[in-house]
């Protein structure tokens, strides 16, 4: 294979993640030419709804998906907090990249962390999880949705909509705007998306070439955390749908899983974590999935 053409989503910071895929993987094999294919998805078109309610994450992967069905794309690159626990059959992940920042980010014009909003202020996210860990900190905010890409919600919390807003530290950081970020929301307080931070590769199952070409780009730490956080997810049926929560860590040889699962409605939490070799991650994710159910956690996921 010559030519590798990438699928990617439109948005700046979707742009960025597949151009800096397409310069690593131009950097690890000399000769190959990497192209884009800018596609546009129902999920960046339909603003006006909450993703739950308009079908979840699962609609950004949709068209990149026909487009490397029907030959039009050999692989196509995600966030990997935006791609369903499981694939749509005949799909593959060919590599994860080594994680960025997995922390959310606390970003204000006025204020420089959550603990000093006034009462009652209003802050922006259309996210389930952040909500529901906003609520747990603060019950008396009022919280507002707020949806589009990054640029769009800074846009937005610059016009004055809101007094603060909560987004990924990753997606800033790309874009540029490190100096947006008033506080890091970090473990154990606070837990981020399962697989926030992280960026993926998808392609089809049968194709080995892309696979091969590709797979030099798995970073094998990241590799392990993310299968905790997703194996935990998928044992709770974990979508957008719901507040769920993981992180998980390399300790040496050990990997050390926290989760949460939460209510947007009143800010009730449960919490879990344990540890593992770090062979044995999905198994490691179903164990503290488990001891969130025992806790009380189906109540908060059914709403
Ligand atoms: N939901 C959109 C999305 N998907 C991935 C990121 C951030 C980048 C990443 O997690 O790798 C974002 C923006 C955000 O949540 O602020």
């Amino acid at each position: 294979m010559t030519i590798l053409r990438i699928a990617t989503r439109k948005s700046p910071l979707a742009v960025w993640q597949t151009e800096h895929v397409a310069s690593r993987l131009r950097a690890a094999h000399p000769g190959l030419q990497v192209e884009l294919v800018p596609l546009s998805t129902r999920g960046d078109e339909i603003l006006d709804r909450s993703l739950a309610a308009i079908g979840g994450k699962g609609l950004f992967l949709k068209e990149l998906e026909i487009a490397m069905q029907r030959g039009d794309a050999d692989c196509a690159v995600h966030s990997l907090k935006d791609v369903p626990m499981q694939l749509e059959p005949g799909f593959a992940l060919a590599a994860i990249l080594a994680r960025a920042d997995y922390a959310d980010a606390f970003v204000s014009n006025h204020f420089l962390h959550l603990d000093e909003l006034p009462q009652g202020a209003c802050v922006g996210t259309s996210s389930l999880r952040r909500q529901a860990q906003l609520r747990a900190l603060r019950p008396d905010l009022q919280l507002r949705d707020l949806r589009g890409n990054v640029n769009t919600r800074l846009a937005k919390l610059d016009a004055g909509d809101y007094a603060a807003i909560v987004l990924a530290c990753a997606g800033l950081t790309r874009l540029g705007f490190d100096a947006r970020i008033r506080t890091r929301l970090d473990a154990p307080h606070w837990l981020p998306a399962p697989a926030q931070g992280a960026i993926t590769i998808e392609c089809r199952h049968d194709d080995a070439a892309t696979q091969a070409l590709c797979g030099v780009l798995d970073d094998a730490a990241t590799n392990t955390c993310v299968r905790a956080e997703r194996a935990m997810n998928l044992a709770l049926h974990g979508s957008c749908h719901v507040p769920v929560a993981a992180l998980a860590t390399l300790q040496g040889e050990r990997l050390l899983l926290q989760g949460l699962v939460g209510s947007a409605r009143d800010g009730q939490c449960v919490r879990a974590q344990a540890e593992a070799a770090m062979t044995t991650p999905e198994a490691l994710g179903i164990t503290v999935a488990d001891a969130l159910l025992a806790q009380g956690a189906r109540a908060l996921i059914d709403g």
